[in-house]
């Protein structure tokens, strides 16, 4: 598949406005899918960055921006816990965005984690082939987070997720952490009309600069596996971004 994935920075001073910068973006790109394609799929990503993004999505500035009836929501990545756990990425979107807008059940593809990680995965490959039919799975957008340790979604350092060549979800074997979890495979997520990280914080500027510049070494820093097929857009905040080398456009 061809690749057109030179990021895109978008650096801004603080992390409020890249919030806001991505929101906008979120909404350009909801209702350009909306306009095109009659409607917007779009995967979320968990932790704790996004948050935020989706308290302002839900806010009275921007939810009257789209036509939420056509939205349809999966997830990047799901811990294997049941989502009423705190550490639940559905838990905190459920509650940050997609019960304030009220959306109706068909529209929101939760991970299943009930019956363990490999038959979620399972089910989750096929809940999103279902939905897509005999077409690809291209989402008209992926949201990405960044760990301080590069890994994005759920493809953590070393782990064999990362040689993955099918477009699905699978589950992964996390040892940093002690747990399973279940993510979206580097094929699909890179299949998207467009990617968007959203990464702030000192925390993250060497991962950052890793990912964009360092010498390939996906084992190491996973996110270098996100390349693709669409757009790939970085929206960061200075301190993420304070390692990169300043480019003059
Ligand atoms: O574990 C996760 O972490 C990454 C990065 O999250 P953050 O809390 O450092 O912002 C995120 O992309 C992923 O969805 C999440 O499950």
């Amino acid at each position: 598949m061809a690749r057109n994935s030179t990021p895109q920075l978008h650096v801004q001073p603080t992390p409020e406005a890249v919030l806001h910068d991505v929101a906008r973006f979120f909404v350009t790109r909801a209702r350009q899918a909306v306009a095109d394609r009659g409607r917007f799929t779009v995967a979320l990503s968990g932790g704790s960055s996004p948050r935020k993004l989706y308290e302002l999505l839900a806010s009275p500035a921007y939810r009257t921006q789209v036509d939420w009836a056509k939205a349809y929501f999966f997830f990047g990545d799901e811990r294997n816990v049941p989502p009423t756990d705190a550490e639940s990425n559905y838990r905190m979107a459920a509650e940050a965005l997609l019960t304030p807008l009220g959306l109706a059940a068909g529209q929101v593809f939760a991970i299943d984690t009930s019956q363990g990680p490999a038959e979620a995965a399972r089910a989750y490959t096929q809940t999103i082939q279902e939905f897509f039919g005999p077409e690809p799975a291209i989402f008209d957008l992926v949201l990405l987070g960044l760990g301080d340790n590069s890994h994005t979604a759920s493809l953590f350092p070393h782990t064999p997720v990362l040689h993955e060549a099918l477009p699905a979800a699978r589950e992964v074997y996390v040892e940093e952490k002690q747990t399973y979890r279940i993510t979206l495979t580097a094929p699909l997520l890179n299949q998207a009309r467009a990617v968007a990280f959203l990464v702030y914080g000192a925390d993250k500027a060497a991962a950052v600069q890793h990912v964009q510049h360092g010498s390939r070494n996906v084992e190491e820093f996973p996110a270098q596996l996100i390349e693709p097929a669409g757009e790939l857009h970085w929206f960061l905040d200075v301190a993420a971004a304070a390692l990169l080398v300043p480019t003059h456009e």
